[in-house]
């Protein structure tokens, strides 16, 4: 079984509406649609926003549905000069906690300055960096790019406090070099690690990281984009291959 997992509502209601013989459940403080699309079992979770609903979400839908994958769409903020326009898709190659850390006089330390791991495995520290299924994220972003819809594979950085100045945009992507910004994945992509769960992230853009104005935004054009693009991925047989 696939759980796939979005910030809001409207970012899985395209999806929703797809189901094959859906039906409603309540985890925990968690509404879940489950349902067939294709040959796929589908649970369907809306998290909330930010990366405290995300975490909680996530544990607790792995802990009881023990998922083969978790699958994270939604939207998100574009980097400038990352070559990605608005509605054009992304998926992430890792991500990173872009503001755990601490602000000194001297700039901004992240916790592998701070040697402090935001998660310890046997044999790896991590720290503000957090995996994602590399494979499938290669495959996926191969997929994803046609005639009609660029797909760009790079870092996402996840934030408490969206950079919606120029300046806080410039020093966010000298320090992490992400493509796209957000405010879920990298709490997606601990608790799959700490439980070695496969974690794939697809986001539409809604936005670019910039000074904020908000009418240069287009995020129901990114919300359906995302959701196209995962439909694609279902209906091209990427995740197929998971349950043979
Ligand atoms: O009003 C604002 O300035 C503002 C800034 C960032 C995000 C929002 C939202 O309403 C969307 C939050 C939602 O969408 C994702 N998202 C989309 N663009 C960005 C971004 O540039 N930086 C961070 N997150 C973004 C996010 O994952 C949330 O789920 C409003």
């Amino acid at each position: 079984m696939i759980v796939l997992v979005t910030a809001v509502d409207q970012e899985n209601t395209l999806l929703r509406q797809r189901l094959t013989a859906p039906q409603q459940h309540r985890c925990a403080h968690i509404n879940l649609t489950s349902g067939a699309m294709g040959h796929l079992n589908l649970v369907i979770a809306t998290c909330g926003i930010g990366k405290a609903n995300t975490a909680a979400t996530t544990a607790l839908l792995i802990q009881q549905l023990q998922p083969a994958l978790v699958v994270m769409i939604g939207c998100g903020g574009a980097f400038p000069d990352c070559g990605l326009q608005l509605g054009d898709l992304a998926i992430a190659s890792e991500e990173i906690y872009a503001d755990e850390g601490v602000m000194t006089p001297e700039g901004f330390l992240n916790m592998a300055d701070l040697k402090l791991p935001l998660a310890d495995t046997p044999t790896t520290p991590y720290f503000n960096r957090f995996p994602v299924d590399q494979p499938l994220a290669e495959q996926a972003c191969q997929r994803l790019n046609s005639e009609s819809t660029r797909c760009v594979s790079g870092p996402f950085s996840t934030v408490s406090t969206c950079s919606g100045t120029n300046e806080l945009s410039h020093q966010r992507q000298q320090q992490t070099h992400a493509i796209i910004e957000n405010m879920e994945g990298a709490a997606a992509a601990h608790h799959c690690l700490l439980t070695q769960t496969r974690f794939l992230e697809l986001r539409s853009v809604s936005n670019f990281v910039e000074q904020r104005d908000l009418s240069r935004w287009d995020l129901p054009l990114a919300m359906t984009n995302a959701q196209k693009a995962f439909l694609s991925l279902v209906d091209q047989g990427l995740f197929s291959g998971l349950f043979s």
